[in-house]
């Protein structure tokens, strides 16, 4: 009797049943599966596709907050799920514009500020399940810190933070799902004047000259554009423990679809051309392929 199981992926499997290896022990378990009659030859490897939440939202709206709440009532769970930063990818900066910088006179919420380069091709790394290096960002030098990079590899699930993580079309596009985290901005500068004074390395008098001269236009014409593209908005953020505990089980849910990226990705692509908003429902595969319970797909 075959027992639905998770397993190391065999080297040798057969073609016609590339999804089978989660359904069985082993490969003997899989050739009495199969009958002992399918030609086995060698296939390509499995690995998993990891699933993309994209968390914008202005500064200080609670979007780190929001995002490790929901990996906290995720709870004990084999998924591996990781939070990464937009801010680890800001530009470096030429001396000029570290000068400004340190003086708060640089505009650090302007698209420009970012590396969107960079930040692409570490999406797409993770996208496509291959060990991607995230670089450390330090505020209180405005720089990343050279060796400090983090490697992430095997996830199941990435929340991708960040102030304009929905500003730029393409990148928007490679994620799964997208949450926006809707903060009244007088709190949100409360919090920003307390961290910034706290962890940041500022003063009060240059909180509140970046909030006032780029902060706050650059949200205005930037980030909040971006709400529209929200698969789904959170209002008052970690406070809201009614969405996070919907969100929450939406990604149990989608943890436990088969899903392959090809069809992921070109579903949500086309969603994203017709409706202008994705609108990304976890991929089934048809009837007669063989599901597995996670997301398995070869290379
Ligand atoms: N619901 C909340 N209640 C009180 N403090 C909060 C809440 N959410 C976030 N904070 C605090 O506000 C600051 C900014 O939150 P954070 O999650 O880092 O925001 P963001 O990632 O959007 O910049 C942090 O110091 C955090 O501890
Ligand atoms: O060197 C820097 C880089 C960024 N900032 C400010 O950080 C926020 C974005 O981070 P959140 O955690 O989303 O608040 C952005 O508003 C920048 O102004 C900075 O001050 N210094």
């Amino acid at each position: 009797m075959v027992q639905r199981k998770s397993v190391v992926p065999p080297d040798y499997l057969p073609l016609s049943c590339r999804f089978a290896m989660e359904f069985v022990e082993d490969v003997s378990d899989l050739r009495d599966f199969l009958g002992n009659t399918a030609v086995m030859r060698k296939a390509p490897q499995f690995r998993r596709d990891p699933y993309l939440i994209g968390v914008a939202g202005g500064t200080a709206s609670g979007k780190t907050t929001v995002c490790q709440e929901i990996i906290s009532l995720l709870g004990d769970t084999n998924k591996r799920v990781v939070i990464i930063s937009q801010d680890s990818f800001y530009r470096n900066l030429t001396d000029n514009e570290l000068k400004l910088a340190k003086e708060g006179n640089y505009n650090f919420d302007h698209p420009n500020a970012f590396d969107d380069k960079l930040f692409k091709e570490v999406l797409l790394e993770l996208k496509e399940g291959r060990p991607t290096k995230i670089p450390h960002y330090d505020f209180v030098t405005h720089s990343r810190i050279p060796g400090k990079e983090e490697i992430i590899d095997n996830a199941d699930v990435v929340l991708i933070e960040g102030i304009l993580v929905f500003y730029d079309p393409e990148i928007r596009s490679l994620f799964d799902m997208r949450l926006f985290v809707d903060t009244d901005s007088d709190i949100r500068l409360a919090r920003r004047v307390q961290r910034d004074l706290e962890e940041r390395g500022r003063n009060i008098a240059q909180v509140l000259h970046q909030y006032t001269t780029f902060v706050k236009p650059a949200f205005d014409e930037f980030c909040f554009q971006t709400k529209k593209f929200a698969d789904l908005i959170i209002p008052r953020g970690a406070e809201n423990i009614i969405a996070i505990e919907l969100l929450v089980q939406r990604i149990q849910e989608i943890l436990r679809t088969p899903r392959s990226s090809s069809t992921s990705s070109l579903a949500s692509n086309s969603s994203e051309k017709l409706n202008g908003e994705e609108n990304n429902k976890p991929t089934r595969f048809a009837a007669g392929d063989c599901q597995t319970n996670g997301f398995v797909r070869p290379h």
